[in-house]
This record gives structure tokens, sequence and C-alpha cells, in this order.
């Protein structure tokens, strides 16, 4: 079935109050651009002043706590992303589950905790470049996939983002018959878990896309969107890569 994109950007430990004016250009893009949906991801302490820079335009947390409230140092919950405008949230981004050692249990309190609350999710999952070399790769996304799936997920409160970790940030991208393998083999998953209703759920790739290779990776077999870092911080790289989702 046909599924409506969804761009969305994630600025992971980077941006300041100087650089929402790039929010700026990207809603207007987005507004300019009905056929797709676009949402950024800001640092928590960005995610009021971005939602009052930017009314109307989805704003994002990159992480939250599975737990609402309480002796939690440090932690945000989902209640406290709302109340400061955010709708969404990713979770079990590889750079969480590497630099804070969450594991897909972890992954799966965290959306079914935005799930509880009627915000929606964008669920990380992606193989090592060890895991694919070894031939892992299908069988590691969807083993991840199937242990951090929230319980009552439906389609229109969750997304999936295939990252594979060796693409962050390196330059590097999967060919687009290899997106295209990983994406059908999550569908599969999908519907194995939800059946009919997984039909709607958007699967994202994300992995070093930029204005150049943003068509060709958005046009692969079953990719319904993009999650996309570096070249989601400013307006001049980020918008070219809404205007290709819109075209497809
Ligand atoms: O969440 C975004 C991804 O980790 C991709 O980051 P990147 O576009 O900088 O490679």
């Amino acid at each position: 079935m046909a599924r409506r994109k969804l761009v969305a950007g994630n600025w992971k430990m980077n941006g300041d109050l100087a650089a929402l004016a790039e929010l700026e250009g990207i809603a207007a893009a987005a507004v300019a651009a009905p056929g797709v949906d676009v949402a950024i991801a800001v640092p928590a302490t960005l995610i009021a002043p971005a939602a009052a820079r930017v009314p109307g335009f989805t704003i994002g947390a990159e992480d939250v706590h599975p737990a609402d409230k309480g002796a939690h140092t440090g932690c945000i919950s989902v209640p406290m992303i709302r109340e400061a405008g955010a709708s969404f949230s990713i979770v079990g981004h590889s750079e969480r589950r590497a630099d804070c050692g969450e594991t897909d249990a972890d992954v799966r309190a965290k959306a079914e905790a935005l799930l509880r609350h009627g915000m929606h999710a964008i669920l990380c999952v992606g193989e090592t470049l060890a895991e694919r070399d070894a031939g892992q790769a299908q069988a590691v996304v969807t083993g991840q996939l199937r242990a951090s799936f929230p319980d009552g997920a439906a389609s229109g409160w969750l997304s999936i983002a295939y990252e594979p970790v060796w693409a962050i940030g390196t330059g590097r991208t999967p060919t687009v018959e290899d997106v295209a393998a990983i994406h059908g083999a999550i569908r599969a998953t999908l519907v194995d878990l939800l059946g009919d209703d997984a039909q709607a759920m958007r699967v994202l790739y994300g992995g070093s896309v930029t204005a150049e290779n943003a068509a060709s990776l958005l046009g692969a077999g079953d990719v319904d969107g993009a999650l996309v870092g570096g070249a989601s911080l400013t307006a001049a790289k980020f918008v070219p890569i809404i205007d290709a989702g819109a075209a497809l």
C-alpha cells in the first residue's frame, strides 16, 4: 500500500537557541510540501523553545524514560516532553544502545510509555558492520524489532527506523538493494506481529542521508521516509531531503 513519507531529523547533542533559526526554514519547507510529513527531534533543552518558535511544526524528543515520574536523576518522562511541546520521541537509537547500554527491553518500555500517553514513537533498529559482514544483518534487525516491539502498537503511533550502525555519520550507505531487502524483512516481521494493521506503519531509513542520495534511498522498496542526523541541522541541507520525499 502507498504510505505517506515521513522525513524526520535528529539533532542529537547539537544545537542551541541560535540554531533554532534553522527551524524556521525547515518549517516553511514543510508547509510548502503538504504531501510529506516532516518532524525534528531536538535536545531536551530545546523542545520548549523550538515548539514556541515554530508553532504547528512537529517537534520531538530524542529519548524518554519509561516511568512518568520518580527518582531517576537526569531523566525526562513522556509527560514532561509533552508539556514542553513534543509530540513524539525517538527510542532505541543505536547511540543510546551503545553509549547508555540500553537493551531491547528498555527500548520496548520506552515505546510503551509513549503509546500509553498517545505519543508517537520512532523505534530504531540496525546492525553493526561486524554483524553485516557476518551475514547476520537481517537476523539482527528483525530480532531487535521483535524484542523491542511495544505491546499495543498501532500504525499511527509507531514508526520503525532502520539505521545500520556503520552508516551513521560515516558518509557510507548500503546499496538501494540492501536497504530494500532489510525493509522488506522488517515489513514481513511487522505483518507477522500486527497482521493487516502493519500495512500502514512506516519504516524509515537512516544513516548518511543527504540531499544527493535522498531520492534514491527514499525511493527504495518499502522505504517510507528517512531519519536524518547531520543533514537535518541546517535548512540548506535538510530542505532538499524534504523536497525529495515530496517528489516521490
Ligand atoms: O538519527 C539519525 C541517524 O543516526 C543518522 O545520522 P546521520 O544522518 O548523521 O548519519
